[in-house]
């Protein structure tokens, strides 16, 4: 019998090839306008929505055009006394988006905006005594997403001995599950974004040997439906923000080939909007810069061409990494 299995449908007539100008134009589109308020520049994920934007533009080759004197009044702005940086001005300090914002100025090449020391400090308060992260001071929410946000952003400052990473490791250790993926918290449900971190996580601090990497990749290969697409968990729509959780954990580990790269590319391909630009979560949805960004990063990671190649661990491009770039060699 045919199981039936949740799958998006792909249009008769879908885009088979990328449209960069259309999607420059797009991303450029919420730099310059006066809808700033754009979902994506809306208050609380304004500075998330600066990476999006600024990473899509860097894999376009098209950072040029980004408006920098903007871009680094935003980012300064949401700087705080603690050391963190908040969402946007007046925000409290986040390490989700601190992270966005040592990435943003890494990629413009201004990294001495940041003051690394004060970074450093509101990073280091965030850690707990069982090795997790805060995401911020306020919240009792120790989400493995944070703990790879505190060591991506002493990675790229290189400050990484400045916290317990034993001690991170083992937190994150902690969240592995017998079916090979990890969850937000110790015993939760295995998830692609939060296998994404904690692969990141033991990547960078060259842990991966920790993981049953076999067991993992099957988890990972197991998200693609037979329209191509990667989703997220079982019996989850396929959607393109997967392609990058699903396919970077899987180029960690060095099996990214065993996901049908073919089928993959169509799906991206066919989520594009060719009026308005952009990438959608899937073909027919409306385009925004988060699915643009991790539609583009996949592509690169599938090899596409004209594409910047992409790290698969920070979802920033080689060229801009340069020395920090991960070339994770999975263990023999
Ligand atoms: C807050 N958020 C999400 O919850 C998205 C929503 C979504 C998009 N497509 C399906 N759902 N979900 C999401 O990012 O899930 C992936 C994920 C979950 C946990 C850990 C890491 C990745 C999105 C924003 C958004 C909201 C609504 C619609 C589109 C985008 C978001 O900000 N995600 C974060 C996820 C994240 C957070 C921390 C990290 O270290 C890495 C990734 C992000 O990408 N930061 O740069
Ligand atoms: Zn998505």
């Amino acid at each position: 019998w045919n199981i039936a299995r949740r799958d998006a449908v792909m249009p008769v007539g879908a885009l088979t090839e990328l449209l960069p100008e259309k999607h420059a134009d797009f991303i450029l589109k919420y730099g310059k306008t006066e809808n700033l308020y754009e979902y994506v520049m809306s208050e609380h994920l304004r500075i998330s929505g600066l990476y999006w934007c600024l990473t899509s533009l860097d894999l376009l080759d098209k950072l040029e055009s980004a408006d920098m004197d903007l871009i680094i009044d935003v980012i300064n702005g949401a700087k705080n006394p603690d050391g963190g940086y908040g969402a946007s001005k007046g925000h409290v300090s986040h390490i989700l988006h601190t992270l966005c914002a040592v990435q943003c100025l890494t990629t413009l090449k201004r990294q001495d905006l940041i003051d690394v020391d004060a970074v450093v400090g509101f990073v280091k308060g965030l850690q707990q005594a069982d090795g997790s992260f805060y995401g911020l001071n306020e919240e009792a929410d120790n989400d493995t997403r944070f703990s790879f946000c505190a060591v991506a952003t002493l990675y790229l400052l290189k400050k990484l001995e400045e916290i317990d990473v034993e001690g991170v490791v083992n937190y994150v250790m902690q969240c592995y599950n017998f079916d090979g993926g990890f969850g937000t918290y110790p015993k939760s449900e295995s998830h692609a974004g939060q296998i994404y971190c904690c692969i990141g996580t033991l990547a960078t601090t060259n842990n991966l040997e920790r993981i049953d990497i076999n067991r993992t990749a099957r988890w990972l290969a197991e998200r693609q439906c037979p329209s191509g697409g990667l989703c997220g968990r079982p019996e989850k729509l396929p959607d393109v923000c997967y392609s990058w959780w699903v396919l970077a954990s899987l180029a960690i580990i060095g099996k990214q080939h065993w996901i049908d790269k073919e089928t993959l590319v169509k799906f991206i391909l066919a989520s594009q909007d060719d009026e308005l630009g952009g990438i959608a979560d899937r073909p027919e949805d409306e385009t925004d810069p988060f699915h643009t960004v991790f539609g583009l990063a996949g592509l690169s990671l599938l090899g596409y061409e004209g594409l910047q190649p992409i790290d698969p661990v920070f979802c920033m491009t080689t060229r801009t990494l340069g020395d920090l770039s991960f070339a994770t060699k999975p263990p023999e």
